[in-house]
């Protein structure tokens, strides 16, 4: 992950005719984390789209170096398949090494459900599985959309491990959330104060 780097210039995002945001400047680097604020609908999902390349800059420019993980509210495991299965699956075509997924599965301590099929996971042990999809793809650049919804106290800090744990390792950490969360990130975008004012 040496090499790994996340950089916005000057960004500004229109969705629907409309401009959420503008003038967004970020530069993190290995180790670095940072933090997207703002209330509902201000374009927090939206500006993690556009730092995956799902979304196109209005202006401005995003540069990425190093494999990116977005984790939002898809759920996008096999509801069928075991969550080991379901967590392979992808690891395969991440072409992350098999043990990670163990190593995954233990960080966000989902040991006991291993071998139980996704669909039966309750919404915070789904959250967890969706995370440690994540971890397991090796996966340089983090995009972690409202990652501490639907998870308890005691998930909220694996979640918090989990990060310090990635940035220790040269990642790289972009968190969006409207609620506080207790995970290392020394830089705060607050969408509000880049929103354009309406006439
Ligand atoms: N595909 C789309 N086409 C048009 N407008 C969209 C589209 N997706 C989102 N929007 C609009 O863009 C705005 C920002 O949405 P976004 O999901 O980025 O906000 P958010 O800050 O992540 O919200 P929340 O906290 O509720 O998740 C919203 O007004 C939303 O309706």
């Amino acid at each position: 992950m040496i090499d790994a780097a996340l950089r916005l210039d000057d960004v500004a995002c229109v969705r629907g005719g409309r401009m959420l945001f503008r003038g967004v400047h970020l530069t993190l680097a290995p180790g670095n984390g940072a933090m997207l604020t703002g209330p509902n609908g201000v374009g927090k999902s939206s500006l993690l789209r556009l730092c995956a390349g799902l979304l196109p800059a209005f202006t401005g420019s995003v540069a990425r170096s190093g494999g990116v993980a977005l984790c939002d509210e898809k759920l996008a495991l096999d509801s069928d398949a075991t969550l080991h299965k379901a967590l392979s699956f992808w690891a395969a075509i991440d072409k992350a090494d098999p043990a990670q997924v163990d190593a995954a599965i233990d960080v966000m301590a989902l040991g006991p459900l291993a071998c139980v099929p996704v669909r039966m996971l309750s919404t915070g042990q789904r959250k967890r599985a969706m995370l440690a999809r994540t971890i397991a793809s090796g996966a340089a650049i983090w995009l972690l959309d409202e990652p501490g919804n639907g998870l308890d106290a005691a998930s909220l800090e694996l979640l918090g491990y989990a990060v310090e744990r990635h940035l220790a390792n040269g990642g790289i950490s972009l968190v969006a959330s409207h609620q506080p969360l207790s995970i290392p990130a020394p830089v705060t975008i607050h969408l509000p104060d880049h929103q354009v004012a309406p006439e």
